[in-house]
């Protein structure tokens, strides 16, 4: 595929420049990997992304119980650790690479068959093998009010000493925060490097009248220098943080290429007692004492259960399921949908060109390896700001849009890999982006914070291999579309601030096809671009919801244990 040449073309530069040798230095080992497998655990976890790892770590603590944590992907190559990779890692086969399902002309017109790309991570560190690594908590109010609807253990106060309890902050101003924890697993930081235009972004927040703050700390409204996990620059999957420091741990098997199709249910009991598991293509039967946990993500983990027999009622009917117990799972699907078709040009040679990169990779390269410093060390994102709009309905500091500031814009690769990601079709590509084809550009992408709209993932078949249906229902409640134009239109007004003039910033307007109908910069015309290029911050949950008992909707109460 076009992204694995981008990629390739990335590793035979990065090769291409350092000594034989430190190529196998940068290999993931694990001792934890070929340990034998044993026909019961006392808890087998399904899923090595970040709430897999996080668990695998903590219940091994206690060295007389076994614990098996089984992952479908692989262990994953140093390509991963260079933070600026990430567009580009969702390309790769780290990324399971579903799709929305086409629907009635509401969202991903100019994508790709009208459907727009959904990753999703595979491998040992789940999904942030590819993620952004921006670190961000939900606003404080967010966990109170799920505690108000009978949520009994999240309210902020709450789960604030988890999150200090996992962090290991490495900001110097934030070392002090009672916001904020210095011992935990996580390491998080700004990245080393930053283009001038971070400073536009934070001078133009502050002319707008914003202050700067630490989004993560006492209030969250303003503009701020993105947060990363990151240790000493590079990335850290939860593999890395979680796995590796305890992978001398004889307790703990964590088994890779190890694909779980079902989970064992006692249909009389109810009580999950196993899992049935292809590993490394030899179907095994492996049987839990105490507990299995589902830790698949948001798309599988919702799958997995409804191939086991939990789930709609006449949805597993359909199928031919029979079925254990009938709950709302797969539906209640949430996203943080955007628009990344913002395009500022700049009249300097400032931007995060991908030309400019590999050009520069014989500095770039020893720079972030030996040094944990320059461009390689930067995840596209440099800034974050958290604003409102006229719809917010909200009390104070709980802001409706995060604005996403970027030294890129989709034309600052050439197309080559930020576009093929999002699925963005050759046709609107070329009508509005190639004449700006690598040239210095930034954009902010308006992302709305709490959509009305909600989806659902559902089972196409009976078969465990075959990809989960999503209907994404993006848009089925057009206020989400008009929050998201107001943001559009208040990143177009911040583009006017003296600060981001000083760099000579002026909207790209070529006409998005399929808009042209509509005035360029009226709110029609905005809307429309949104229903275009819709773009999805792949922030996928709500598919196994948490409720209390008389919720009919839940699926887990607030002890995440599945109910029934
Ligand atoms: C492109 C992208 C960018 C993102 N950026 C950010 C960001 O900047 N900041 C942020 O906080 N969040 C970000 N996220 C979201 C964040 O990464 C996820 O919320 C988080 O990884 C979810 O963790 P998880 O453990 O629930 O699931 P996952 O990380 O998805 O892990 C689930 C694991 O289960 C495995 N699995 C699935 N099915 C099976 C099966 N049948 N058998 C065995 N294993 C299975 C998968 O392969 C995967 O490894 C981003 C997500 C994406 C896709």
């Amino acid at each position: 595929t076009s992204l694995s040449i981008n990629v390739n073309e990335f590793d035979y530069a990065v090769k291409s420049y350092i000594e034989d040798g430190i190529f196998e230095q940068l290999e993931y080992k694990s001792s934890n990997k070929d340990q034998d497998l044993l026909l019961e655990y006392d808890f087998i976890i399904v899923g090595a992304g970040p709430g897999g790892c996080t668990v695998a770590n903590r219940l091994s603590e206690i060295p007389h119980w076994k614990i098996l944590l089984l992952e479908a992907g692989h262990y994953f190559n140093y390509l991963v650790d260079i933070p600026v990779l990430n567009t580009n890692l969702i390309l790769s086969p780290l990324n399971w690479g579903y799709k929305t399902e086409k629907e009635d002309c509401r969202a991903c017109l100019g994508l790709k068959g009208q459907r727009c790309p959904w990753p999703s991570g595979k491998g040992v560190g789940g999904t942030s093998l590819i993620n952004t690594m921006l670190y961000t908590r939900g606003n404080k109010r967010n966990y109170d009010d799920w505690a108000k609807l009978g949520n009994y253990g999240w309210s902020y106060n709450e789960v604030l000493p988890y999150f200090k309890k996992a962090e290991r902050i490495q900001i110097s101003e934030l070392q002090n925060s009672s916001y904020h924890g210095t011992q935990g697993f996580i390491g998080v930081d700004y990245t080393e490097y930053n283009t001038p235009m971070l400073d536009a972004f934070l001078q133009a927040g502050m002319e707008a009248g914003y202050p700067l703050v630490d989004y993560n700390g006492k209030t969250q409204t303003g503009f701020a220098r993105a947060q990363a996990t990151l240790h000493k620059r590079s990335r850290r999957s939860s593999a890395k943080d979680y796995i590796d420091p305890i992978k001398k741990r004889c307790n703990l098997t964590v088994k890779d290429s190890s694909f779980v199709k079902k989970i064992l249910i006692d249909p009389v009991t109810k009580k999950a007692c196993g899992v049935l598991a292809t590993i490394k293509g030899i179907d095994h039967k492996i049987l839990a004492r105490k507990e299995v946990i589902l830790s698949a993500g948001a798309f599988n983990s919702p799958k997995l259960l409804m191939l086991s027999g939990i789930g709609p009622q006449e949805h597993l009917n359909d199928l031919n399921i029979p079925v254990i117990k009938n709950l709302r799972v797969g539906e209640n699907l949430q996203e943080h949908l955007a628009m990344a078709g913002l395009t500022f040009l700049v009249n300097q040679p400032i931007g995060l060109l991908q030309d400019r990169l590999i050009k520069e990779m014989p500095k770039l390269f020893p720079e972030w390896y030996f040094e944990g410093k320059g461009k390689l060390t930067m995840l596209g994102c440099e800034g974050l700001a958290y604003v409102n709009t006229k719809y917010n309905v909200f009390p104070d500091d709980l802001p409706d849009i995060e604005f996403i500031f970027t030294a890129v814009s989709l034309a600052s690769d050439g197309g080559v890999s930020l576009r093929q990601e999002m699925g963005i079709t050759d046709h609107l590509y070329n009508s509005v982006y190639s004449s700006v084809d690598r040239k210095d550009s930034w954009s902010i992408w308006p992302m709305i914070l709490y959509p009305r709209s909600r989806g659902k993932v559902l089972l196409k078949d009976s078969h465990p291999l075959t990809p989960p249906l999503i209907h994404a229902n993006f848009f089925n409640d057009t206020r989400d579309l008009d929050v998201i134009v107001e943001g559009i239109k208040m990143a177009i007004e911040l583009s006017k601030t003296k600060a981001f003039q000083s760099i000579g910033s002026t909207l790209h307007k070529a006409p998005i096809p399929g808009c042209s109908q509509y005035t360029f910069g009226s709110d029609a015309y905005w809307g429309c671009s949104v229903r275009h290029i819709t773009t999805q911050l792949h922030h996928q949950c709500g598919t196994c919801k948490m409720g209390p008992r008389w919720d009919s909707s839940a699926v887990v109460d607030p002890q995440l244990k599945v109910y029934g």
